[in-house]
């Protein structure tokens, strides 16, 4: 049976990058950047004001001057026709442009106005202050979106300030989810007690949403060989396919051999690792990836973190996922040679995990109040509290 480091070091190999295509902004939120973006002028733009107030020359300021003649209202969009002369000023609003000739402003706060002169009151001031200066942020053609990137709401804020109405992000995969099982019913139907609802199908469409892939192709298929086969058949065509249950060692667990039979290439089945064992992937004929996950909900949450957002990470052109390192807040032993993973949750009064207390893999509860998933080294007897674990968090992309 295949390590664990091994098996993951067998995925990242495999995974190259997905080609790339336009994608207009008003879509690219949660899309991966492909291409570096650069600014397009400088940022900000102009010397920008940052306060409603009244914008004079420092030298005025220095000398003493505490009385100045508007000149002139700019407000923001507005471009100023005046020039300032000693003793002038500007009355100027947040978001407004500064004219060249004016170094500094006063708040509005800070100064009395009264028959278009002003009075300013602060005490000590610095040449720009309350001025964003042109440049200060960006310089025009600076590398300003470095790729890859998830598209944050954060992220489509800057694009849309540099003006990219199109953005370059890498395409989409196919994906197809398979579950199997005759226990298994829909969420909306009657179910007998020996039957469970489908909670692995919306599992994965959930943690593939999170990467965009909003449609993949979700079917159903019983216990039955010929069905399997054929719908199998189809569904290798997709760029990853992911099947989940019927890998292991019951007499229904058709998954690896119908794979074999229909050609697809196996690059490890069972893993040395817990939860998750079970697990089978391969590449088809078609040079697809196929990823035939552990029924038990853990085992599919487990590998599906593990090996398929690792695929994904790469295959979306970022370098190999590295875990985090934080301390485990509590002791843990177990006595096989498997890697272990097992939910946690972020201690909120200081830094490190606590473990989430759960009936092992086919327990429902298990992610419920769980951040991620940290790993027991497969050669390691114990941990002790305190000392740092990697760690796998849910949801996190970067
Ligand atoms: N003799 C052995 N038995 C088992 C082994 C083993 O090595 N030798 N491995 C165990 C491990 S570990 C796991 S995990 C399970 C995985 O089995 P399968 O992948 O073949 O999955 P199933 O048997 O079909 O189902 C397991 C479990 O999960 C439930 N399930 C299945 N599909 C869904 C779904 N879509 N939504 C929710 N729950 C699902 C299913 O009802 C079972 O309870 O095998 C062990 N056995
Ligand atoms: O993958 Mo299994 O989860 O160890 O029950």
């Amino acid at each position: 049976m295949i390590s664990f480091p091994d098996a993951l070091a067998a995925i990242n190999v495999l995974a190259k990058p997905f080609d790339k295509e336009f994608c207009p902004l008003e879509d690219a939120d949660g899309r991966i950047l492909a291409d570096n973006c650069f600014a397009d002028r400088n940022y900000p733009p102009f010397n920008r004001a940052a306060m409603d107030g009244y914008a004079i020359m420092y030298n005025d300021w220095e000398n003493g001057l505490r009385e100045y003649k508007i000149t002139e209202v700019i407000y923001a969009g507005q471009a100023s026709e005046q020039t300032i002369h000693s003793g002038y000023c500007y009355k100027i609003m947040t978001g407004a442009t500064t004219p060249p000739l004016a170094t500094v402003i006063i708040r509005r706060e800070d100064s009395i106005e009264q028959d278009n002169v002003v009075t300013l009151k602060g005490e000590s001031l610095k040449p720009y202050q309350n001025i964003a200066r042109e440049g200060e942020d960006a310089k025009a053609g600076a590398l300003i979106l470095e790729a890859p990137l998830r598209c944050e709401p954060q992220i489509i804020s800057l694009l849309t300030s540099i003006g990219k109405t199109q953005v370059s992000v890498y395409k989409l995969p196919k994906v197809a989810v398979i579950t199997t099982g005759n226990e298994v019913v829909k969420p909306d139907e009657p179910i007998a007690a020996f039957q469970i609802r489908n909670s692995n199908q919306y599992l994965l469409r959930a943690l593939l949403k999170k990467w965009n892939i909003n449609e993949p192709v979700c079917i159903h298929v019983q216990d039955n060989k010929d069905a399997l086969r054929e719908t199998l058949q189809q569904a290798i065509l997709s760029d990853i396919t992911i099947i989940n249950g019927g890998v292991s060692a019951g007499d229904a667990d058709y998954v690896p051999q119908i794979l074999h039979e229909l050609g697809v290439k196996e690059i490890f089945h069972q893993v040395a690792m817990r939860p998750g064992k079970p697990i089978w992937t391969g590449k088809s004929p078609s040079g697809g990836m196929v990823f035939a996950l552990p029924g038990n909900p853990l085992s599919c949450l487990t590998t599906f973190t593990l090996f398929i957002e690792s695929y994904l990470y790469k295959s979306f052109g970022f370098k190999e996922r590295i875990p985090y390192k934080l301390p485990l807040l509590e002791n843990r032993s177990k006595k096989n040679k498997l890697t272990e993973f097992f939910p946690v949750r972020i201690a909120t009064e200081q830094f490190g995990l606590h473990l989430v207390k759960h009936n092992g893999s086919g327990d429902i509860t298990a992610g419920l109040h769980a951040n991620g998933l940290a790993v027991h080294a497969a050669e390691k007897e114990s941990i002790v509290s305190g000392e740092p674990i990697d760690f796998y968090p849910f949801n996190n992309y970067l």
